[in-house]
């Protein structure tokens, strides 16, 4: 069963190059799609130089916007989706995102970190469903397409669709995951505020989706 990474990134030259040379080392992978989401720095630069596919948007398009692209690049039935600015990928958190995938066992996982860092473990403790560490069907994805979602409605819209389409979802843990804070890479004003335009986006998927997921 073909198996795409499919990477959006924006801006991420710090992190990006090391998820690659990773992902390159597993062979379950068939194809690895790093999307330039209009970066400004060497993001898409770093991602030819590993002789990956590269998807270079020319304007911002939000994290949707540029999963999406990456998604429409291929024909594979499983998207393993990572963001690019992790810090401490290993093989195994890969093997435990997609196994059960492959094996037919999920039609969705979504990863966990813990024993990352204090604040990023604590955000995913107390939303665990916002993760954007995930391994799913092709067919789960396209369900997206039925609905109007922006930007980091992504991963909320998709744990809404598996609760209302009672799809098979498995929490795995990732331990000594991490990923760099939007303050952290964006300064403390770009970050707040791209962090209340992310709540935002949260909130109006949700709804829209008109579903509770509490
Ligand atoms: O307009 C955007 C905003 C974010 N991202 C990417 O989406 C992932 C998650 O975004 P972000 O880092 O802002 O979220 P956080 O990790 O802070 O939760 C990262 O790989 C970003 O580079 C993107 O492709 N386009
Ligand atoms: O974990 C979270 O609360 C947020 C914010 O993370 P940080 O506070 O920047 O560590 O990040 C996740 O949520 C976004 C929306 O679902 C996803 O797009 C990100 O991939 C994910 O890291």
């Amino acid at each position: 069963m073909p198996v795409a990474a499919v990477i959006p990134a924006y801006n991420e030259e710090k992190t990006v190059g090391n998820i690659l040379q990773l992902l390159k080392s597993i062979s379950l992978i068939d194809e690895i799609i790093l999307v330039s989401d209009g970066s400004t720095d060497n993001t898409a630069y770093i991602g030819r130089s590993y002789d990956v596919s590269v998807i270079e948007l020319p304007q911002n398009r939000g994290k949707v916007g540029a999963v999406m692209c990456g998604v429409k690049s291929t024909n594979a039935n499983v998207i393993l989706l990572l963001d690019a600015d992790l810090v401490g990928l290993k093989k195994e958190h890969v093997y435990d995102l997609l196994l059960p995938v492959l094996k037919g066992e999920s039609d969705m996982t979504i990863g966990v970190f813990k024993n990352g860092r204090g604040a990023t473990d604590l955000a995913q403790k107390i939303a665990p469903f916002l993760s954007g560490q995930r391994a799913l069907q092709r067919w789960v994805f396209d369900k997206l397409k039925d609905y109007n979602v922006k930007d980091y409605g992504l991963e909320m819209a998709l744990t809404i669709i598996a609760k209302k389409e009672n799809l098979r979802v498995k929490t795995v843990v990732l331990n000594e995951l991490t990923h760099v804070m939007k303050e952290e890479k964006r300064g403390f004003i770009i970050g707040v505020a791209s962090r209340i335009k992310m709540y935002w986006d949260i909130l109006t998927c949700m709804l829209k989706l008109k579903l509770e997921v509490f």
